[in-house]
């Protein structure tokens, strides 16, 4: 039996989900449970707002798979505030990639680019009161820490490459799955942010960076690798 549905029937979710918290504006945070929640790993994207390829391109896939072959847990939107306002931040005006409780959270606020044709990454957004200050970080932080995941995979745009610190398996199959080059640092300091929070638990997290591209392209060009991704059992 085929472990894809006919594409007639993708249009909405056949998935249940599973409440794990509120956004800033109330918003359900919801995640899609692994069919067997052993040695799952968790997938998730929408961290940032205006990053929405990832979303929708993760969503053709889970929408895409049979729900007997999800092997992973799904978040879509981690702050579905900023994907309904088109914003990097959270509606508090928090970067959520930069409030996690890491030793090396910074208070004095971050900066990102405008675009890729940016000259600067300039465009000021904060950081939050104090680390973890928002709901949707200290919700995702207790979900994982309900899930223990054995991996997380973080899928942000557009810089075009997998970060991997630790250079596991899955990293190096990602990047050649996605035909991205595998990198140890995004090439910039990021106090505060997810990955960072998941190397002080021990927890291995990679991060995908899809390069620009629009969300109409990119449910086109990374759905077999996404749906692999979701099937993936090691
Ligand atoms: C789409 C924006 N306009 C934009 O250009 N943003 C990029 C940054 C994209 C992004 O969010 N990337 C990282 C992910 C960091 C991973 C980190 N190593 C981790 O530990 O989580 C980020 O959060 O900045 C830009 O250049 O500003
Ligand atoms: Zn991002």
């Amino acid at each position: 039996m085929s472990r894809l549905r006919p594409r007639p029937q993708r249009g909405q979710f056949h998935l249940a989900r599973e409440l794990y918290g509120h956004s800033a504006l109330g918003a359900p945070l919801f995640y899609f449970p692994a069919h067997s929640s052993c040695s799952a790993g968790l997938i998730m994207a929408g961290t940032h707002g205006d990053e929405v390829a990832a979303v929708v391109a993760l969503s053709c896939a889970l929408r895409s798979l049979a729900a007997q072959h999800l092997k992973h847990h799904v978040i879509l939107a981690v702050n579905p505030d900023g994907c309904q306002l088109g914003t990097r931040c959270n509606a508090h005006g928090v970067d959520l990639n930069r409030n996690f409780a890491t030793k090396n959270w910074d208070g004095g606020g971050n900066v990102y680019r405008w675009n890729s044709s940016a000259d600067a990454r300039d465009v000021k957004l904060s950081t939050g009161d104090s680390p973890g200050s928002e709901s949707e970080t200290s919700a995702l932080c207790q979900l994982i820490d309900k899930l223990k995941p054995k991996w997380t995979v973080s899928i942000h745009e557009p810089l075009g490459c997998v970060e991997d610190p630790d250079q596991t398996d899955l990293g190096m199959w990602l990047a050649e799955g996605l035909q991205l080059p595998l990198v140890k640092e995004v090439g910039y300091q990021t106090p505060g942010s997810f990955g960072t929070w998941c190397a002080e638990r021990a927890l291995p997290c990679i991060t995908v960076e899809l390069p620009p591209i629009s969300a109409d392209a990119a449910s086109e060009e990374y759905l077999d690798i996404f749906i692999s991704l979701l099937t993936h059992d090691r």
